[in-house]
C-alpha cells in the first residue's frame, strides 16, 4: 500500500550512483549497495538494515544523499520489505550531519540543489510507509540527528561520546523551520526551545531523559534491540499503523511541502550571507585543527 510514498525525487539529473551492485542474498532477497550506503536485507523478516557508509564521518554529501534517496525509493517500492532499521558503518559516528563543504564557497545554484535534496531525504524518511527504527551508534549531531528524529523509534548506543541533538545555533546558523518542528513532535516545545537555542547536544542518559531517543541500550545489543523493537512494530497490521503514522505526521510534511521553493530561496540567500559563510570556515577550520 502506498499511502504516503509515491512523490518523485527531483534531484540533477546525471548524479552519479557509483559502483551500485544488485545481487541476491542467501535468503533470495535483492541485496543492492552502492558505494555508501550498505543495505543487507532479511527477506524472510520483511526488514532491510541500511548502514551509512560515508567515511570518515557520514557527512551527508550531494553524492550520498542521492544515494540514499535512491536506496530509499527502491526499498519503499519493494513489497518484500516492511521496515527498515537505519544504522552506520562509520565506527563512533552515526552521521556528522549536513556536509559543510557542500555549503561553503560554492554558488547559489548548488545551494539550491543541495537543498532539495535535504529536504527529500527528510520527506522520503519522514513519510515512509515502512517501519523505521534508528540504532544510532554513534555521534549524532544536526543533520545526523534529524534523520534520526524521521524514525519511528530510535536506539541509541550507551557511550557518552555519543552525542545527539540539533547544535547548529553553535555554527552561527538557524535550524529550519521543519527541523525544528520534526524536534517539537519528538521532546515537546519547552524542551525544542532550549535545546534549540543552546544547540544542545545530549549524552544518552540525558537524550533518554528528555525524550531524544526511546531507549539506551550497551553498545553490543544495539543491532538486537532494534530486531527486537522492529518486531513489536511490524506485528501490527500494515494498513492501520500506516494510516496513523500519515495521520500522525502528514501536517508537518504539508508544512514543508507547501513552501518548498520558499524554503529552498530562504536557504541560499541566509547560506549565501559572507558573515554566515566566514563562520561556517571558521567553524570548519576549527574542526581540522582539533586533531593537531
Ligand atoms: C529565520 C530563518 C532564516 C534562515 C534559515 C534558513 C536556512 C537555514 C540555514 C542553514 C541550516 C543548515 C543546517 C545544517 C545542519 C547541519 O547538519 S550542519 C553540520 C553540523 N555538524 C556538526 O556540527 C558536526 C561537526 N563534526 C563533529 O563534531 C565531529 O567531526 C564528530 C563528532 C562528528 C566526529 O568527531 P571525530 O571522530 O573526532 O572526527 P573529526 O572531528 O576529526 O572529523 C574527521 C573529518 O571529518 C570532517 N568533518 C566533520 N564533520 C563534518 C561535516 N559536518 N561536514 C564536513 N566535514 C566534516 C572534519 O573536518 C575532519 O576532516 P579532516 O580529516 O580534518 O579533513
Amino acid at each position: 500500500m502506498a499511502l504516503l510514498a509515491g512523490r518523485t525525487v527531483l534531484l540533477r539529473a546525471g548524479v552519479r550512483l557509483g559502483a551500485e551492485a544488485a545481487t541476491r542474498g542467501g535468503n533470495g532477497a535483492r541485496r543492492f549497495a552502492s558505494h555508501r550506503v550498505l543495505v543487507e536485507p532479511d527477506a524472510a523478516a520483511g526488514i532491510a538494515t541500511i548502514k551509512l557508509k560515508n567515511p570518515p564521518v557520514n557527512s551527508l554529501s550531494l553524492e550520498f544523499l542521492t544515494e540514499l534517496i535512491i536506496c530509499l525509493e527502491k526499498l519503499e517500492n519493494d513489497k518484500t520489505f516492511r521496515g527498515i532499521i537505519l544504522t552506520s558503518d562509520c565506527p563512533g559516528i552515526f552521521s556528522a550531519g549536513l556536509d559543510l563543504r557542500e555549503m561553503c564557497g560554492k554558488n547559489p545554484a548548488h545551494y539550491a540543489e543541495y537543498w532539495r535534496a535535504v529536504q527529500e531525504i527528510w520527506l522520503k524518511l519522514y513519510l515512509s510507509n515502512m517501519v523505521l527504527v534508528a540504532a544510532i551508534n554513534g555521534a549524532s549531531p544536526a543533520g545526523g540527528c534529524l534523520m534520526a528524529l524521521t524514525c519511528d523509534y530510535r536506539v541509541l548506543a550507551d557511550n557518552p561520546r555519543y552525542r545527539i541533538g540539533l547544535n547548529e545555533t553553535l555554527l552561527g546558523i538557524i535550524a529550519p523551520f521543519w527541523f525544528k518542528d520534526n524536534l517539537v513532535n519528538t521532546i515537546g516545545h519547552r524542551a525544542a526551545d532550549r535545546a534549540l537555542q543552546l544547540g544542545l547536544l545530549f549524552p544518552p542518559t540525558e537524550a533518554l531523559q528528555v525524550g531524544m531517543v526511546d531507549q539506551v541500550v550497551p553498545e553490543d545489543q544495539i543491532h538486537s534491540t532494534a530486531l527486537s523493537v522492529m518486531s513489536q512494530w511490524l506485528a501490527i497490521p500494515d494498513h492501520a499503523r500506516q494510516l496513523t503514522k500519515s495521520m500522525m505526521r502528514k501536517a508537518t510534511a504539508d508544512h514543508l511541502i507547501k513552501q518548498r521553493e520558499a524554503d529552498i530561496q530562504n536557504f541560499v540567500s541566509f547560506i549565501s550571507k559572507d558573515s554566515i559563510q566566514k563562520s561556517l570556515q571558521v567553524y570548519l577550520e576549527k574542526l581540522k585543527q582539533k586533531k593537531h
